[in-house]
């Protein structure tokens, strides 16, 4: 038990004054300007904590944030400082806490049956057997690609855009196909009403629907959850945003925290101007901002105080800490890329002879590919490492292909997953295996419907093994990680012919099934997968051999949010490659890109070091580029040290 528990919490000892002041703010709405490092987790934290302590039911508070890992561990630790109370807060993602209410009240709109919820891969997939059926524009031109289309639907949607706009702005040479993009979209939204599936952005829509169109509903909800908490306001889009609204409607109990120097989700529809126009959406909000940073040594704020002061429309704050000494961080002109990826190895060797270990140390990009040769240099000074970013777990083909087994029990209507396990027969095709779904569905009895429907012959003998495989699952009692086994055994030999690196793939799927012998409902399973999918590095370096050696973070920017480390590495600290050339065009892009740099950054506690390869050719514009990135321009040597390597 911690020493305040039973005794009250000591707030005082805890929590500097502004933090202080969001804790033990009332009733009305707040705004909570949190500067990189400064405690806005533990100010959220304290301030559950603390409406629990004054009385305030633990059900009635809602807190969303970006990720359900940070929802949990900010209830773990509000449970630690008060008790298990803290444990029943309502918690979770915008998308989950769509998901859960939702389920909720499927029949108001329309779900008796329940929903599916699909992910971007299985999006990608419908619009695609969508397209192939639509005829071409005819003049030889192509339609966009089916990823493509999946951006432009999502961006309409996370934008609050009609579509026509979207392609005018940002897909220019698309927009004479208007029409049919949007017959392709129209199609696309009847195929998963006929399917009871809804994608990510769908389950915005219905919670929004849900709160507009049902006033009872609304204030149902708006009576339930009497104060809303959201964490990293300034990633919400405006669908997020105006649920918020709708919910808080009511009583304006409403605190939301975040950093408008770090929004960098604006390529999903994050809009910053959210976390500007709250005051004006609540009357009275109460403005509190948190500029002591606990994580990262003075010089390296005056850098990033710096990197950040030339942004466009924001709030000022300028962070502080106490924490003195350091040097201030350095910019390495190398030569070439290779110098580059040399330069890291050389300084992570001696980081780790004066006593860092490897795991307090990143290596941060852009973009995963940005750290391909560093990776070819670090198996060869046999360092290991982790790559996190990108690529999802539950992307991969072995992960989708297990789950999609499951799914076609869970949800027999699923064409796609039908598709999929189907597909994995020998000489099943898409045709063929369209034709057996619809003699299963017109069976109407689930996935069992496979034993009795009528096959042909040449059919049967290759659906025996998938048959006994249903039989037994739907003979089993519902147990999740049983049936997991169950699909697994049955896999199995079908990944061992179907993939060359197949050990890795099974370490994965027996990672899953550790995984599923945590819940005790399909559903619930199934809806995680798409919603939380577990971050698991898949491209792991040496480290993969030992899992639980030290080993070295590589990650996408956008991936090491929230995190910090004692020594940061920026790879491609040049003008053309970050900011890209592609971001230079539009001046919201290019400012996206600064704050990807200050996201960056800001990660660093002690060391802070940016490297730039020169003489780099692009292709693109038949260029060569020579110039740090513009973002680092004018910093004085006091602040930002220059160095080159080698020495040339
Ligand atoms: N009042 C305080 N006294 C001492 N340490 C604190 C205080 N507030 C926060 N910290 C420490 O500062 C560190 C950063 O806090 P936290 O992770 O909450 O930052 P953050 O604002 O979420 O950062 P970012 O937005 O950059 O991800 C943590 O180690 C936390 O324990």
């Amino acid at each position: 038990m911690p020493p305040e528990a039973g005794a009250g919490i000591a707030y005082h000892q805890a929590l500097n004054p502004a933090q202080l002041e969001a804790v033990r703010f009332g009733d009305g709405p707040l705004l909570v300007l949190a500067g990189a490092g400064s405690g806005k987790t533990r100010t959220l934290t304290y301030r559950v904590a603390r409406l629990v302590e004054e009385g305030v039911d633990p059900r009635s508070i809602l807190l969303l944030s970006f990720t359900r890992k940070a929802s949990q561990e900010m209830l773990q630790r509000a449970s630690l400082l008060l008790d298990a109370r803290c444990r029943d807060v309502a918690g979770g993602t915008f998308h989950s806490f769509a998901n859960a209410t939702l389920r909720r009240y499927a029949a108001v709109i329309g779900f008796e049956q329940g929903f599916t919820i699909i992910d971007r891969g299985d999006a990608e997939d419908l619009i695609g057997i969508i397209r192939k059926e639509m005829d071409p524009p005819g003049d030889g031109r192509q339609l966009p690609r089916k990823s493509t289309l999946a951006t432009i639907f999502s961006r309409a949607v996370n934008k609050q855009r009609p579509l026509e706009d979207v392609l005018y702005d940002d897909y220019g040479h698309f927009s004479d196909m208007v029409d049919t993009i949007t017959t392709i979209r129209e199609q696309y939204t009847r195929r998963k009403r006929e399917h009871h599936f809804l994608d990510y952005d769908d389950l915005l829509i219905h919670l929004h629907l849900l709160l507009t169109e049902y006033e009872a509903v609304r204030q149902r909800l708006a009576a339930k959850y009497r104060y809303i908490m959201v964490d990293e306001y300034q990633d919400t889009n405006p669908i997020q945003a105006d649920i918020v609204s709708l919910l808080a409607d009511a009583h304006h109990n409403v605190m939301v925290v975040g950093d408008d120097a770090q929004s960098i989700y604006a390529f999903r529809g994050a809009d910053y101007q959210n976390i500007l126009d709250f005051p004006k959406r609540f009357q009275g909000t109460r403005i509190v901002k948190l500029e002591e940073n606990y994580r990262s040594l003075q010089p390296i704020l005056d850098f990033t105080n710096r990197l950040i002061e030339s942004a466009d429309a924001q709030y000022s704050k300028c962070l502080f800490t106490r924490r003195h000494g350091g040097l201030p961080p350095v910019l390495v002109m190398t030569a070439g890329e290779n110098a580059q990826s040399r330069y890291v190895v050389r300084e992570v060797a001696r980081l780790r002879r004066e006593g860092t270990s490897l795991d307090r140390m990143a290596i941060l990009f852009r973009a995963g590919f940005h750290a391909f040769d560093l990776e070819l240099e670090l198996n060869r000074a046999g360092i290991p490492f982790k790559k996190v970013g990108g690529f999802k777990f539950t992307e991969s083909a072995h992960i989708k292909d297990l789950l999609a087994h499951l799914r076609i029990v869970a949800a027999p209507d699923d064409q796609l997953s039908w598709r999929r396990v189907l597909g994995l027969i020998e000489k099943i095709g898409p045709k063929t295996a369209d034709r057996i779904f619809a003699a299963v569905r017109a069976h109407s009895q689930g996935a069992g419907g496979l034993l009795s429907a009528p096959l042909k012959m040449k059919n049967q003998a290759k659906l025996q093994p998938l048959k006994d495989l249903i039989g037994a699952l739907t003979d089993a009692p519902e147990a999740v990680a049983r049936w997991g086994e169950l699909v697994f055994s049955y896999y199995l030999p079908i990944l061992r012919a179907k993939y060359d690196d197949h050990p890795r793939r099974q370490r994965d799927l027996e990672q899953l099934l550790a995984i599923m012998a945590r819940y005790r409902h399909l559903d619930d399973f199934l809806s995680d997968m798409v919603l939380e999918p577990p971050s698991t590095a898949i491209e792991d370096g040496l480290a993969a051999a030992e899992p639980t050696a030290e080993c070295l973070t590589l990650s996408t920017i956008h991936s090491a949010k929230g995190l910090e480390w004692d020594t940061v590495f920026i790879l491609w600290a040049l003008d053309g490659r970050f900011p890209s050339m592609r971001s230079m065009e539009d001046p919201d892009d290019l400012e996206e890109e600064r704050r990807l740099m200050y996201v960056a950054a800001t990660r660093a506690e002690r060391e802070l070091h940016f490297t730039c390869p020169v003489q780099i050719f692009d292709r693109a514009t038949q260029s060569l580029l020579c110039d740090p990135s513009r973002f680092l321009d004018g910093i004085p040597e006091n602040v930002l040290r220059r160095e080159n390597y080698p020495d040339w």
